[in-house]
């Protein structure tokens, strides 16, 4: 089931929560929609699922209008904070959706038990069917919300952070388990995360959101490596700044401010001056982080903060230490005229 948001748009007030959204989600993908908190994700999302209605625009689901009842959509949820019904066992949350069903579409006991055990196996959770969420770890309670939502068969997977509450690590690998799952089951299905990580390794798809509006849209090794704004370029990692000359071929006016913006595995670090405009800058800390170093780093002109990632090795090489003045340059550097507000 494909999903398509046309010119959407919605007000709560006088404030604007989201401005004229257009994008598709093609049917099996798995789109993310990323941005800072406020930007109107979880608006976008409750619109798409039917839960709130657009002030303009429209949402077709493979191509029809899709209904205004929520039950005729067909969407499952999964939330950031584990919606399971206390008092039932891990069975029963995910067999609910379908022994509420009305008599007539209602399957049998024997094909429900069946549809369930199903599902436990899918996610990895055989073994605790008779548990209660109480007695279950955060990451289990999410995988168990998640088997709940699938229980209908839904043609749309909508998830707002669903990991969210989770530690670091269990974060990590419930994002690789949702990979793996729907590459295994293609249920089309958009993700709202304010996590760029999390974004890039899940996501067929990224739309990157700001303000109400939409920044970007692209795989993630496009809003990665070609961010089309200032904006996508410093929300998807750290960023250094540079004042740049304008590239070829950019429309430039007198007032016109050039901004350079590099990341920090693309800068080159030396002791001794390379010249070409190089910048002096005092190594304020050294971090060793498994395969690289970052060095954290403060501009002598400005005392503005820079940083820098080098390979373990170069670090062996070179051995920086606290305190002492280096030089650096960006190899690559992405130029934004004017707009340079981050
Ligand atoms: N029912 C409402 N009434 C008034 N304002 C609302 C309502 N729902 C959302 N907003 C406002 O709309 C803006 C977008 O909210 P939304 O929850 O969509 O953002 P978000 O990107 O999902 O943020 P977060 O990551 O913090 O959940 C916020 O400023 C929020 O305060």
């Amino acid at each position: 089931m494909s999903i398509e948001v046309s010119g959407v748009a919605k007000q709560f007030g006088a404030f604007t929560a989201l401005q004229d959204i257009s994008l598709t989600v093609p049917s099996g993908e798995l789109v993310a929609l990323l941005g800072p908190s406020g930007c109107g994700k979880t608006t976008l999302l409750r619109i798409i699922a039917g839960l709130e209605s657009p002030d303009r625009g429209e949402i077709l689901f493979n191509g029809e209008n899709a209904h205004d009842d929520v039950r005729e959509r067909q969407v499952g949820f999964v939330f950031q904070h584990y919606a399971l019904f206390r008092h039932m066992t891990v069975f029963d949350n995910v067999a609910f959706g379908l022994t509420v069903r009305p008599r007539k579409e209602r399957p049998s006991k024997a094909a429900i038990r069946e549809r369930v055990h199903e599902l436990l196996k899918l996610i990895q959770l055989e073994g605790i069917a008779d548990r209660y969420p109480a007695q279950l770890s955060g990451g289990q309670r999410q995988r168990v919300a998640l088997a709940r939502a699938l229980a209908v068969e839904p043609k749309v997977l909508l998830l707002d952070e669903p990991f969210g509450a989770l530690d670091a690590k269990v974060r990590i690998e419930l994002r690789r388990w949702l990979r793996r799952l729907h590459d295994e089951i293609h249920v089309t299905s958009v993700f709202v995360t304010h996590d760029q990580e999390e974004a890039l390794e899940v996501a067929d798809r990224i739309v990157v959101m700001n303000k109400g509006k939409i920044e970007q849209q692209g795989t993630p090794d496009e809003v990665y490596s070609r961010p089309a704004s200032p904006f996508v370029y410093s929300f998807l990692g750290t960023v250094n700044m540079f004042h740049a000359r304008p590239q070829a071929g950019q429309a430039v006016s007198a007032e016109s401010h050039s901004v350079g913006y590099a990341r920090p595995h693309e800068i080159d670090v030396s002791r001794q001056d390379p010249g070409n405009g190089a910048i002096a800058v005092t190594v304020a800390r050294v971090l060793p982080l498994g395969a690289i170093v970052r060095l954290e780093l403060v501009r002598v002109d400005n005392n503005g903060s820079m940083e820098a990632e080098i390979p373990r090795e170069k670090h062996e090489a070179l051995w920086f230490t606290t305190g002492e003045q280096v030089y650096v340059s960006p190899k690559n550097l992405v130029v934004f005229v004017e707009d340079y507000q981050i």
